[in-house]
């Protein structure tokens, strides 16, 4: 197990806790708007940002605006659309490249026409990003796929990105990992070591900055991954994140919810 979380590693270090939002914070659901936070949850995150002195941010896919409607009345440290989109501990937010939020507009608006044809798509056009879902019409799958490389033809500054019963575009270059970087090189994170949990393709770029930066990255559930470190399900890290907030006040390490991914 890696030394960063390990019960023999001695003095707990002074960490910088970074998480993906769906399918991490909370549980997966069949629409965007669906998810279920609790008050336990947003209880849980007021305390995780008090122990470790505001070091804590959310990457994720979603929009800032977005995290904070499921967070009210948080508002924590994000990086959203997969990193077009930053506010950092401060509350200042990093001005958007208008160039990224006008493609991201445009491949929008070229898959329209087929939302509008297949109700069961949700388009979920974001400032810097746009997100595609197929969960309740998997067997729209390829056609998505397809629809989506064709929208991104005139832009090759953008990608694609699959993830959960969703395929994604964003901007070359403004991953989760770039957004982690980001934020390690302002207050109150740098100094500190770096933890990423995530669940998902698009968490691979933050599990190698992290690690990169001398932290670890922690997958949650099967699946091949650069992460070194995994762990079962949302119920463990809502637990980690409090085992790791009593490690941060007190000195001690958290009982073992991780195990090493060689395994
Ligand atoms: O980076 P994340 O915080 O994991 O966000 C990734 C995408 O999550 C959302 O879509 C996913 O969750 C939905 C609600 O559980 C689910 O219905 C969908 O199938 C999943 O793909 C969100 O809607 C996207 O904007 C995020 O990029």
């Amino acid at each position: 197990m890696s030394n960063v979380m390990s019960p023999n590693a001695g003095a707990a270090p002074l960490l910088a806790v970074f998480t993906d939002f769906d399918g991490t914070l909370v549980e997966l659901a069949e629409t965007p708007d669906a998810v279920d936070v609790s008050s336990e949850l947003t209880d849980r995150l007021d305390r995780v940002i008090n122990d470790f002195d505001h070091a804590f941010a959310v990457l994720t896919g979603r929009e800032i605006v977005d995290i904070d409607r499921f967070l009210s009345p948080l508002q924590v440290a994000v990086a959203g659309a997969h990193g077009a989109q930053r506010r950092r501990a401060d509350g200042t937010i990093e001005a958007m490249d208008e160039d990224v939020s006008a493609t991201a507009e445009a491949i929008a608006a070229a898959l329209e026409p087929l939302v509008e044809a297949n109700p069961a798509l949700i388009l979920e056009p974001k400032d810097g990003s746009v997100a595609l879902h197929f969960r309740q019409a998997p067997e729209l799958e390829g056609v998505c796929h397809l629809a989506m490389q064709e929208a991104l033809l005139d832009h090759p500054h953008f990608t694609l990105v699959p993830g959960k019963m969703v395929l994604e575009a964003r901007a070359v270059g403004l991953d989760k990992g770039a957004a982690l970087r980001a934020f390690m090189q302002e207050e109150p994170f740098a100094g500190r070591t770096p933890i990423f949990i995530g669940d998902d393709r698009t968490d691979e770029d933050a599990f190698r900055a992290a690690q990169e930066l001398g932290g670890v990255g922690i997958k949650l559930g099967a699946g091949e991954t650069a992460a070194r470190l995994r762990i079962a399900d949302v119920a463990s890290v809502h637990a980690l994140l409090r085992g790791l907030g009593d490690m941060a006040q007190s000195g001690h390490v958290p009982e073992p919810l991780l195990t090493d991914t060689a395994h």
